[in-house]
């Protein structure tokens, strides 16, 4: 079983993740964390601070001379602004300096709606949105990505792949029932403003978000992930939260701003007839077994099916609205605008590259739980013997 957790404020000195239950040999080194970490700041339409901030990653356990020993790994993101916040939000000292004297002058009294500001505040007892802000802001996402980059190394060294890319921003989508990639060229979709693989639908999202930006709007989305590589049987029909779907469901829903979650075909799937609903199994001109299609996403009877994984997630739009929205001054009651200084007009690209992470956490768990193994080679030798073991094709069948 995996275990990771992560803490840290969004403006503290750093963020820190641990995951527990990683399998001996992994490779893994600070540079495949830090480049991870490097794509969930592309996208076209986020805010100044991705431009200025820098990710400080250090290993601090469970990885010797770029190999996981089998022990829980932990990964600091280090903040390169903390300078600037450190007597804003100091863990010690809480009324030295200027600075903190104009924070405490200047509080967040006006919650944005949306935002997790004014219930925050009510169920933690705080009379600014500060302090909830900081914890419930995506920068948390960061460490999630740094873990998510332990499980898809987890997941490579048995021959799992995972991409990430959007498929929609606002109303401007990706056309439909366009041929999934053998396996897609992911730098062409990292040189890409909306890491969108469709260079057309891109453009359009691109002007998309300009529109909003002029107009002090922000944008939604939806990204897609694939899994290639996966063994049929990740996951279970036997229990509810032992199903492969609801495990990525939850996952997903766990990103902030993600509203929605769809596998395969998703919604689409209720408005079709049966007939037309499911991926029909047949048998290739080499014996093997097939399907025709993959409607279903890769995953039947809350398992993995052994065809591509695809689960889509859909984000609202940012909370922190330029043209901001109504809402109370709670320090005086009155009506008034939300509090706004900075904010993405749209960061559904760097959404994708988190819950194509939180996916990787998911199925590398949900490898471990399968096959066991102190030591990745060991878990790659039991998959292997699994893999011969099972009616893959009708010879083994027997036809
Ligand atoms: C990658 C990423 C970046 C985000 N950036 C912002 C932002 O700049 N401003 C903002 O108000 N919300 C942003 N959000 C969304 C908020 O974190 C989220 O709406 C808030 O925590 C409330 O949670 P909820 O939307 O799930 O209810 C971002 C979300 C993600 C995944
Ligand atoms: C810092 C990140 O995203 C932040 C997520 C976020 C929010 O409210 O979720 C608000 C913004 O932070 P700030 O208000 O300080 O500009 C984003 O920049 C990040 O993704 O690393």
């Amino acid at each position: 079983m995996l275990r990771w957790l992560t803490a840290g404020e969004s403006h503290g000195p750093a963020l820190v993740g641990i995951i527990e239950g990683v399998p001996a040999g992994v490779e893994l080194s600070s540079a495949m964390v830090t480049d991870a970490l490097a794509r969930r700041r592309l996208g076209y339409g986020r805010g100044a601070r991705m431009k200025f901030e820098q990710d400080a990653v250090t290993i601090l356990g469970g990885v010797r001379h770029g190999v996981t020993q089998g022990g829980p790994v932990a990964i600091q993101i280090g903040n390169s602004e903390w300078p600037k916040w450190e007597q804003v939000m100091s863990a010690d000292a809480v009324d030295v300096g200027e600075l903190a004297e104009q924070a405490r002058n200047a509080p967040l009294t006006r919650p944005r709606p949306g935002h997790a500001d004014f219930t925050g505040m009510q169920k933690y007892g705080f009379d600014e949105a500060r302090p909830v802000l900081e914890r419930a802001s995506a920068r948390e996402t960061a460490t999630r990505v740094a873990l998510g980059a332990v499980a898809a190394q987890m997941l490579a060294a048995v021959g799992v792949h995972l991409v990430s890319h959007t498929v929609q921003i606002a109303a401007v989508a990706s056309p439909d029932g366009a041929p999934l990639p053998t396996f897609p060229d992911v730098a062409a979709l990292d040189a890409d403003p909306l890491r969108c693989f469709d260079a057309a639908t891109s453009a359009a999202m691109v002007a998309e978000v300009d529109a909003a930006h002029k107009e002090g709007e922000t944008l939604g989305g939806v990204v897609e992930v694939l899994a290639y590589g996966l063994p049929p049987g990740l996951g279970s029909y036997v229990h509810w939260d032992r199903r492969l779907d609801s495990r990525l469901a939850g996952a997903l829903m766990g990103i902030q701003a993600i509203k929605g979650v769809e596998v395969g075909d998703g919604f689409a799937t209720a408005a079709r007839r049966g007939s037309a609903a499911h991926d029909e199994i047949l048998r290739d001109e080499s014996g093997r077994i097939i399907r025709t299609s993959n409607r279903a996403g890769g995953i039947e009877g809350g398992m993995s099916i052994g065809d591509v994984l695809r689960v889509r997630a859909a984000m609202k739009p940012i909370a922190t609205v330029p043209r901001a929205l109504k809402t109370i001054d709670i320090a005086t009651g009155e009506p008034a605008k939300a509090h706004h200084q900075r904010s993405d007009v749209c960061a559904v690209p760097a959404a994708g590259v988190v819950a194509e992470a939180m996916c990787a956490l998911v199925l590398a768990d949900a490898l471990v739980e399968k096959f066991g193994g102190d030591s990745i080679a060991e878990t790659k030798r039991n998959m292997d013997s699994y893999l011969a073991a099972i009616p893959a094709n009708l010879d083994t069948l027997g036809h």
